[in-house]
């Protein structure tokens, strides 16, 4: 079906106790220009959660799912995993294929859009990786895949759940990574987030009124992000009357710290300082659609 000998799982990273979290984050915005006050808060983020990010054992349990998919299905493929910021770096996975004997591998980023920090960072890391491991397999990133069934239909019936949760009336508020607005591809990954808020919301809900908007934003003050911060939108939503929200993080496709932080402490309390309920959809995580994502991918690859 393929001429791919294996199949990477390429991911953010994250800390694994409170001694990584300064580290992780240190490496997360090196040449960034984030300021100083912005990381130690985000540090304590992770602290809530005694320094561990809920992302690696996502990222297990995700590699798992694949490789029982792979098996139900006859595909023959390793899967190996690797990380931008956090062990297992992706330059040491790189490092094991090759000695494993992988010649040409491809690669499914846990991030579905286009866009700078949402695929183009991605590819850079991959280039760096394999700089650094001499005579390194190749590794083809396969194709964005937030139009794909496998990504939009676990969220369909994530929303109709949060909003079988909520009293009638509620809204819907989609709600993805702000970026600022200097970076290259911006726009892209905007239109491609609407596109993936809309065909959501018609499948799920059809007329219920939705927004899209941002969250997670950090760099300086002064510079523009994408826009409207969700916590601000809350705040506009209740002036409007609205009392009751289901927040449908289709940015993301598991329910790591800039959701469980930023939407499930952050923005639900913000909602419930302004008395409006609040419901958040679960992401993709390991949802059987969602770990054959990487299969049907492959099939369409020479
Ligand atoms: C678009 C986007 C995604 C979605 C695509 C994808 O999933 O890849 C994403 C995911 C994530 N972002 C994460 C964590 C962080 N992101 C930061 C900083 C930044 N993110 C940015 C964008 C994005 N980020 C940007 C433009 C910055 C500014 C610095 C820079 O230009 O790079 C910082 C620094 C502190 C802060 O300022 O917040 C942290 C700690 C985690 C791990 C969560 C966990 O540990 O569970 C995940 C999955
Ligand atoms: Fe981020």
């Amino acid at each position: 079906m393929t001429s791919y000998d294996a199949l990477l799982l390429l991911s953010f990273g994250g800390p694994e106790g409170p001694e990584d979290v300064i580290p992780f984050l240190e490496n997360v915005t090196r040449g960034r220009n984030i300021p100083r006050d912005r990381l130690e808060e985000v540090g304590e983020h992770y602290h809530l959660f005694g320094g561990v990010s809920p992302i690696n054992q996502q990222c297990r349990d995700l590699k798992a799912a694949i490789e029982a998919d792979f098996a139900a299905h006859g595909v023959d493929l390793p899967v190996y995993w690797g990380n931008r910021n956090w062990t297992p770096y992706l330059a040491d996975t790189v490092r094991q294929m090759k000695a494993d004997g992988v010649r040409r591998a491809a690669a499914f980023v846990t991030s579905a859009y286009s866009g700078y920090s949402t695929n183009d960072q991605y590819l850079d890391d991959i280039a760096r990786a394999r700089e650094e491991v001499s005579d390194a397999p190749e590794i083809d990133k396969l194709p964005v895949y937030c139009d794909r069934p496998g990504f939009i239909e676990p969220f369909v019936d994530a929303t109709k759940d949060a909003l079988s949760r909520l009293p009638e009336g509620a809204r819907l508020v989609f709600t993805a990574h702000s970026v600022p607005l200097s970076q290259p591809n911006r726009d892209l990954y905007a239109e491609e987030l609407e596109t993936a808020a809309r065909t959501v919301a018609q499948k799920a809900a059809p007329r219920t009124p939705w927004d899209l908007v941002y969250q997670s934003r950090s760099g300086p003050p002064a510079q523009p992000w994408l826009e409207p911060q969700i916590t601000d939108h809350l705040e506009k939503l209740h002036g409007d009357g609205d009392r009751a929200v289901a927040v449908v993080p289709i940015g993301f496709v598991s329910d790591h710290m800039e959701v469980k932080f930023d939407l499930d402490v952050e923005a639900a309390e913000r909602a419930a300082d302004l008395g409006i309920a609040f419901a958040r959809a679960a992401t993709p995580g390991t949802d059987p659609r969602f770990a054959a994502l990487p299969r049907h991918l492959l099939a369409d690859t020479k």
